[in-house]
């Protein structure tokens, strides 16, 4: 029996509750001032704004096109920044630290190595690099005794060739920081399938991947990422809801596609800003979340990209318990499926759920 009773659900509570991010881009996630900060260091003078509060504003507008191929171009300012060691150290140990402050205790961050050679570093520097930011972020935060796990995704783009050079970079790095590949970018016109060279290798190097699919293309791009590709995971994927017909009364009758998604319980790494933003879903209220969550998918809850959404993973949980009425069990719930889903060895992630996880949202199931 409860004492107190379950805390309300508000911005702040949701601060307190442990998070797990398995989707959020390095390169979607600065923070304005440092853009500016960085861009004076490095000598880029593209910047469409020129204080931080202004640029902040620039950014969520800009991405909120409702096209994909739109929201991507405003990458080309925080890529810019980001291709020196001290900017890549100082975006990802930023990084790190904002998490923290949100309450995420576990977070797989990606980025795409093959767009941080501008100014002259190696494929193998530019990770070596990040991963010394993320490690750097940990030790800050472990001394103001909180704790978070941080690793990485290595992404590779998919309208570029070089998907099976970055595979076998994601390989190199697996002890040291990097726990899996992705691939994204503008996915009209750049099936999965052109990647399989990449997604053998690393079947043969027993290493997982999740693919960007179904966000701006439809069901196709699904198949092709899990029954051609293996993908272990799905970055997105809402367009699986194409795949299902939900009668009147509620009963729903799956597809192929989606019962397999379904069965083999692959995860699904929705962010609801994100799709907003860039039109894969009308509003909120319409999101495929809330039926797949009903329909027992395994969701996650994510961020994509904190800048261009200007969100968290607090304000993400936020929109969602306000368009769906979700409890604290239902967060616990998504964050136990990250968990489940994240890439990092079996142990770890037990201890995460056990140690931090349970007793974080029991303190607030009251
Ligand atoms: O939602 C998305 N869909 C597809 N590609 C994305 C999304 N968000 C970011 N990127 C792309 O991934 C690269 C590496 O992090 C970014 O530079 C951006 O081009
Ligand atoms: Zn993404």
């Amino acid at each position: 029996m409860s004492l107190t009773g379950p805390s309300p659900i508000t911005l702040a509570t949701l601060r307190q509750a442990p998070k797990a991010v398995l989707h959020d881009h390095l390169d979607g996630g600065l923070r304005p001032a440092t853009i500016l900060e960085l861009a004076a260091a490095c000598g880029y003078d593209k910047l469409p704004a020129q204080d931080p509060e202004s640029l902040r504003k620039w950014f969520s507008e800009s991405a909120n096109s409702g096209s994909l191929v739109r929201y991507l171009e405003t990458f080309d300012h925080t890529v810019a920044v980001m291709q020196t060691p001290e900017g890549l150290h100082r975006v990802a140990y930023e990084c790190v630290e904002d998490f923290a402050d949100d309450g995420v205790v576990y977070a797989e961050v990606r980025f795409a190595p093959e767009q941080h050679l501008e100014a002259g570093l190696t494929l193998d520097e530019v990770v070596q690099h990040t991963l010394d930011g993320f490690a750097a972020g940990e030790k800050a935060v472990a001394a103001t005794g909180r704790r978070i796990r941080v690793v990485c995704l290595l992404t590779a783009m998919r309208h570029a060739a070089r998907s099976r050079e970055i595979a076998e970079l994601a390989v190199r790095f697996r002890d040291a920081g990097v726990v899996g590949f992705d691939i994204a970018g503008a996915e009209a016109g750049y099936p999965p399938s052109r990647h399989l060279d990449a997604f053998e290798y690393l079947s043969a190097n027993t290493m997982r991947f999740t693919i960007h699919a179904g966000e701006a293309f439809g069901l196709p791009s699904i198949h092709e990422a899990v029954a051609f590709c293996g993908a272990d995971r799905l970055g997105h994927g809402v367009r699986i809801i194409d795949d299902i017909e939900v009668a009147d009364d509620g009963d729903a009758t799956l597809g192929r596609v989606a019962n397999y998604v379904r069965d083999q319980r692959i995860p699904l790494e929705m962010c609801p800003t994100s799709n907003l933003q860039t039109g894969a879903v009308a509003s909120l209220a319409e999101h495929p979340f809330g039926q797949l969550a009903r329909l027992r998918f395994r969701v996650t809850v994510n961020t994509d990209n904190r800048l261009m959404g200007d969100t968290t993973m607090s304000n993400e949980m936020l929109a969602l318990v306000e368009t769906f009425g979700y409890g604290w069990s239902d967060l616990e719930r998504f964050t136990i499926n990250a968990m489940k889903s994240s890439f990092i060895h079996f142990p770890e992630r037990l201890d995460l759920i056990d140690n931090l996880i349970k007793p974080g949202y029991a303190v607030l199931i009251g």
